[in-house]
Formats: structure tokens, sequence, C-alpha cells
């Protein structure tokens, strides 16, 4: 039914491949969440700053959370399917069989993963080229993008890896080339992670400048020299050994992938606001900033033209929203940060059990610990004297420097459970005004932002929510699906599916105002 009728007669499964774990929902036509599984991945970090996962192993998750989201339902009323996924690096040989990534030689973890921080020579010198392309990646390219892995791999595993490999994909790409045995990429993960340019292609002379000339010599074979935009229909969909993997019905469409930021993004930053009281009603959807919270967090802006952000990645043109261009800031670490902070903390143990016996999260806990021990003061205030620098993995905007550290400051002898809380809000507070900055960056170079539309893991964390609005001074919406990088999955299984006649009528359909948190300004201060 074109243009999503009133019955939501169909369905479409999006898959969302986070760095922690595979999520997977069956969702309606109006962007309801039907069913949703997830299931842990594995992860290994055999050095400091080398972190590796199995391309097998995300696929073998991917078979057990479909089978899970369509269980008991009507499959034939399936009409698409969807990935996203982190842009971590997959390698597979001539025969697209794994390779191995490590000094090990173990070629089940053929994975480099995004947050992997091994090629900081390697990034250093392509830095140094001041190369063109560079501008397309706020002025500095970062550890965590493909080249610098690219180039790591042929000069540190040249013959059990790099002589070898037939096929670099990034994840996002594997995952839609498993499901249907089309190598060809999307345009936003070669755009964002591998400086592919929208409108002029390969630039030959990038690669033969920073010693990679392999990849002009053979046309791009083997890092994609066919390129499709986002929610486009791969092939003859599903083949039949993926359906038999995934539980899912042979030849349903898939579609081209995006990465899960980027889906994310079209989750929510689509939705109809009308009603909310929200400053962006009316204005177009360049005032909207989606901020994508998970193990990292994300920030996603868009504009008309291109605008070129110091320390912030893009302009990349169409990779998240087709026509528009993109402006993409981070931190590289926010969740994992978090996680870092509380359980590293000599009260942990402590707040384990206690949150257990009210059989609460760590981090609900935490929230209702803050509140009594605040007394009549905001909360807010508690941190008057402790202080977090939180670039414990280095800063990814808007400084661009991969060697900044962690910092706190104000720390004192004691080690108790209050100590612990107002570390906590410290590093959450911290992580806030990382946005703030980046905010403060975009809005120096030309975008005018007035609303956050925030979604992934840590958006489900009400005080992390709330010091976003009130140290950004804006809005924060949340989407009606908590799961909203999911439904950004759906959308491109959607799209592909040909339900919806773009991606933009898919996103104002598909994704729903929840809540807003509006800024408590008088505590700004
Ligand atoms: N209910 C919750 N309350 C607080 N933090 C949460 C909650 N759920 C998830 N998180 C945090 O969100 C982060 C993971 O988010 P997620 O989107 O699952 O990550 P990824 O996509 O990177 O796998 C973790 O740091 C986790 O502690
Ligand atoms: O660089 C990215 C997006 O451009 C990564 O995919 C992202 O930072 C990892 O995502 P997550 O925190 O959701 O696991």
């Amino acid at each position: 039914m074109p243009g999503g009728g009133q019955e939501p007669g169909s369905y479409y499964v999006g898959v969302d491949v986070g760095t922690g774990s595979v999520r997977a929902a069956l969702v309606d036509q109006r962007g309801v969440l039907l069913a949703f599984a997830d299931q842990p991945i594995n992860q290994w970090e055999p050095q400091f700053n080398h972190h590796e996962q199995s391309s097998e192993d995300i696929w073998a998750a991917c078979g057990v959370v479909t089978k899970k989201v369509v269980q008991g339902i009507d499959v034939n009323r399936i009409r698409g399917l969807g990935f996203d996924a982190t842009c971590s690096l997959v390698v597979l040989d001539k025969q697209f069989r794994p390779l191995p990534v490590n000094h090990e030689g173990d070629s089940h973890r053929n994975i480099i993963m995004w947050l992997d921080h091994r090629a900081v020579s390697q990034v250093h010198r392509i830095n140094e080229t001041k190369h063109g392309v560079l501008q397309y990646v706020g002025g500095v390219m970062s550890v965590e993008m493909q080249a610098p892995k690219l180039l790591w791999l042929k000069e540190n595993l040249r013959e059990t890896c790099w002589d070898k490999a037939g096929h670099f994909f990034d994840l996002p790409d594997f995952l839609s080339w498993k499901a249907t045995g089309v190598t060809a990429r999307s345009l936003c993960s070669l755009v964002c992670k591998w400086t592919y340019s929208a409108e002029k292609g390969w630039d030959d002379s990038f690669w033969k400048l920073i010693g990679l000339e392999d990849f002009v010599a053979d046309n791009y074979s083997k890092i994609g020299n066919q390129v499709l935009p986002p929610g486009a229909s791969l092939g003859n969909g599903l083949t039949p050994e993926a359906a038999r993997d995934l539980g899912l019905p042979a030849g349903i469409a898939v579609a081209a992938s995006l990465i899960d930021a980027h889906a994310g993004g079209l989750g929510v930053i689509g939705a109809d606001v009308r009603g909310h009281g929200l400053a962006c009603e009316g204005q177009p959807v360049t005032s909207r900033l989606a901020v994508i919270c998970g193990t990292s967090s994300c920030h996603m802006g868009i504009s008309k033209d291109p605008i070129f952000v110091p320390g912030v990645w893009g302009p990349y043109f169409s990779a998240m929203v087709p026509g528009f261009w993109l402006n993409e800031g981070g931190q590289s670490v926010t969740g994992k940060l978090i996680d870092h902070v509380v359980r590293g903390h000599a009260a942990f143990p402590e707040l384990q059990a206690k949150a257990t016996a009210r059989c609460q999260s760590v981090y609900a806990y935490l929230n209702s610990h803050l509140d009594l021990i605040k007394k009549a003061r905001p909360v807010g205030f508690l941190t008057v004297d402790l202080h977090v620098w939180p670039d414990f993995h280095g800063n990814r905007s808007p400084l661009a420097d991969l060697t900044l550290k962690g910092m706190v400051t104000g720390l004192k002898l004691s080690q108790d459970l209050d100590d612990l809380a107002i570390l906590y809000l410290a590093t959450v507070q911290a992580i806030a005004f990382g946005t703030r900055l980046i905010i403060e960056a975009l809005e120096a170079a030309g975008h005018s932002l007035s609303t956050l539309f925030l979604c992934g893991g840590l958006s489900k964390n009400p005080l992390f929510v709330q010091m976003h609005a009130d140290i950004t001074g804006m809005p924060v919406v949340l989407s009606q699906e908590v799961e909203s990088v999911l439904v950004g999955a759906a959308i491109l299984g959607a799209c592909a599916s040909g339900d919806f006649a773009s991606v933009q009528e898919a996103m104002s359909r598909m994704s729903k105002v929840g809540k807003v948190v509006f800024p408590r300004l008088e505590d700004k201060r």
C-alpha cells in the first residue's frame, strides 16, 4: 500500500548491531515496535587500544534476534529488512572467508572495531598530507575511520591479512552483503568513513599519497565500486541461505544499510512535533539535532548547503537524510565512560548489592540516591567541587585530538556511596558539557539549532536526559519508541519494499514524539 495506508498491514524487520549487542525489532507501517529482542556480542581487547569482534558471531546473533521477533506472526506480511551497525572494519579473503586482524593469527577475530585506536601513527601521517579529502571530515581524520586502519593492516599484517584480503567492508555493508550476496556499499558508510564523495566518487590521489595505491590499481573492487543510497533495494532481496539463517522469508526486500548513529537520526529527526510547545515547530528540520547516545554519543545535524565545522566530521552529502548535508559531532566514549567510572569505584560492590536488593539497575539506584543527598538544592549543585574531563578515549569533536586523556579534580580520601554518586553525576554533566561544546562549534559555523532529539541506551537514563536539557538550555525530545535506532533500520526496510516513496516520507510517518524534557533554566548556573 504505497504511502502507508490506514491499516498497518505490512511489517518490516530492523536489525541494529551496536557495540555491545545486536537488537532486532518487528515494526509496522506506523513505526510501532511489535516485538523486540537483543543478544550480547563478544568483544576482544588483545592489547590496549586494540578492539576486535567476529563477523561470524555477529551474523549468528542477528539470526537469534530476528527469529525471536517474528515468532508467531504471519511472515508473509514482512515486506522489508533493514540493517544498521557500528562503523567497524570487516576483513574477508577472496572467497569471503574471515581473515585475522591480529598478531595472533586468529581469523575468527576479523573485525577492527570502530573504537580501536591502534592506527595512531598511520592517522598522524594521513593528517600530515593535508589532502583535500580531509576538509570533509572536519579538517582532521579520526583514528576511528577506515583509511588509517587499512594502512595499519598493510604495514603490520602484510602476509597473514593484507595480501590475502579480497573484501574490506564497513560492518553495515557486510550485513547487507551477507543477506543478499550483493557487494554494493552504502553511500552512508563510504562517505562518512572511507573518504568517498557523493559527487566525485573516490579520489585516486588520496589513496596514492597515503600508500594505499593498491585500491586504485584494482578500481576499488576491494573497498567498493558500486555505491547505493541508504534504503535502496539490493539485488533479488534476501537469499534462501540468509533466509534460513535469519528465519525470514526468502526474497523479501533488503535495503542498503546505514551506520547505527545515522539510523538513529532517521528514527527521530523527522517526527511531527506539533502541539508540544517546541521551538522547532514550524521551523525547518535543520533546526533539530539528533543525539544518539550508546557506548558513544553521535551528534547529527543537517543542512541544505555544506557547512564546514572545524573538528566536526562532514559535511557529508546525502549520508543520512537524502538531499541534505550532514555534520556529525561525537564523543567516543559516553555510555562506556559512565560504566567505567561507576564499575571501577571502591563503592561499586555496595551499590550493586543495594540496587539488587531493590530490584533496580545501578543507575536507577544512583539517581534516587542523588535525590536523597541533594536535600533542598538542585541536584546539579552537588558537583560544585568535583569536575570530570571526559576525554578518557581522546576527543572526537570539536577538539579532534586523540591524545587527550580524562581527568577528575576535587577528589577526597573518602570513597563511599555518596562519593560514587557524585562522581557519576559529574561524569554525566561532563558528557553533557561535551555536547554543549559541539553545539557551540556547529552554531559558530552556521547551524541554527533549537531542539535535541535523543535516543540510544543512555536516553533511558532520566538524569542523563535532564542534564543534557539543563546544560545545553535546549528541550530534549524522546521518541515514542525507545528503540528509535531500530525504527531507523525498519525505515530502510520499508523504503526498500517500495511501500514508501522516499526516506523522508517513511521518516515522517514512522517516527513519533514521546516525551519532551524541558531545561530547568533556573538551575543552569
Ligand atoms: N536503563 C538504562 N539506564 C541507564 N543507562 C542505560 C540504560 N540502558 C542502557 N544504558 C546505558 O547505555 C549504554 C549502551 O547503550 P546502547 O545503545 O545499548 O549501546 P550500543 O548501541 O553501543 O551497544 C551503556 O553504557 C548502558 O549503561
Ligand atoms: O562512529 C560511529 C558512528 O559514526 C560509530 O558507529 C559509533 O560511534 C558507535 O556507535 P555506538 O555507540 O552506538 O555503539
